[in-house]
């Protein structure tokens, strides 16, 4: 049988005549596919259809590569689950990779999200390449004399407000979060910081300094950590955190990347469970996640 493949993405993809009568279709730019807003693979197949020669006008069924994976997205985003694919902004200044990393998390299906729009304070970091090249819009804040093109915080929220976020995540985003922003998104904004805090964070703690003074600390151990964001740096509930060694002679770089790979492995299982609103608040504030496998545990 004939099939065709196209992506239901963000990302725009030229129309590619791949083998025998397979085809990748720009998914929402073709007038015969329904508008599919997922970042998932699709395998457009024809539905009892006469065969392409015989009609003009191709319909075609959209299975997502949730389907192929036992899960299915229907019309209105939500999984077999009834869960609803949530909408997620990312906050980058720097290379990217924790976004990345989730993005390519939700190619396999493994995070029920989609990035509907990126946001930063250095309109050509790596980030915003990558974002650009996949289809996602680039916002640029704050305003700056070196950014001239950059939002007011009160802009910033009335930008996002178009986009339907359900979550905000920041990955390695250098700049201070406003409170307007943050009373627009209660309890939905998260953070990564590359170490176990309280330990090593506020404000002048980012990147390689971070590193460096645990280094100089003597400690045995460092990890990444996501909280919630509140007014200040680093000072939000704590959400997930991650215990890596610190060995004898290590350079900060060196600490540095074994502490990164974990970042990236632990934001996107924590951005799985946020789209499948598996993280609750126990009473005293505290928020915990509910485990995929074991649902009667939370840590
Ligand atoms: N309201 C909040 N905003 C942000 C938070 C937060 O917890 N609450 N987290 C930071 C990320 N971060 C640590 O995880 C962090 C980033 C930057 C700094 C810092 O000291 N920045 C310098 C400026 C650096 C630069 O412009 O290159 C500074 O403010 O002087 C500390 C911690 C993101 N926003
Ligand atoms: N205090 C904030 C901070 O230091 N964030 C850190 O910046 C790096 C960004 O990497 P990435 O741009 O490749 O994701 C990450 O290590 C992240 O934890």
């Amino acid at each position: 049988m004939e099939s065709l493949f196209g992506v239901c993405s963000n990302s725009f993809l030229p129309s590619i005549q791949t083998h025998k009568n397979s085809v990748f279709l720009p998914s929402f730019n073709s007038p015969h596919l329904p508008r599919i807003k997922s970042q998932n693979w699709v395998s457009l197949k024809p539905h009892n259809f006469p065969p392409f020669a015989a009609s003009k006008k191709r319909e075609l069924k959209c299975i997502s590569s949730d389907e192929r994976l036992g899960t299915s997205v229907d019309e209105d985003d939500s999984l077999k689950t009834g869960v609803r694919i949530k909408n997620l902004a990312v906050f980058v200044s720097g290379g990217g990779s924790n976004f990345r990393a989730i993005h390519e998390a939700i190619v396999r299906g493994e995070v029920h999200g989609r990035f509907v729009v990126l946001v930063t304070n250095k309109h050509d970091c790596g980030g915003a390449e990558y974002a650009r090249k996949n289809g996602i819009p680039v916002i640029i804040y704050p305003n700056t004399k070196g950014e001239p093109e950059g939002l007011s915080s009160n802009n910033l929220v009335a930008a996002l407000s178009t986009y339907g976020i359900d979550f905000i995540l920041l990955a390695g985003y250098l700049k201070l979060i406003p409170s307007e922003l943050i009373r627009a998104y209660p309890k939905s904004i998260l953070n990564i910081h590359p170490s176990l805090l309280p330990a090593f964070g506020g404000k002048g703690y980012y990147g390689q300094k971070v590193h460096k003074a645990v280094i100089a600390s003597g400690a045995r151990y460092s990890g990444p950590t996501i909280h919630f964001v509140d007014e200040n740096y680093d000072t939000g509930r704590i959400l997930a955190q991650r215990i890596v060694p610190v060995i004898a002679n290590d350079t900060a770089e060196e600490l540095a990347a074994r502490v990164l790979r974990q970042e990236h492995k632990m934001y996107a299982e924590v951005a799985a469970a946020i789209c499948d609103e598996r993280v609750i608040w126990r009473e005293d504030g505290v928020p915990l996640i509910q485990s995929k496998a074991n649902p009667e545990h939370y840590s």
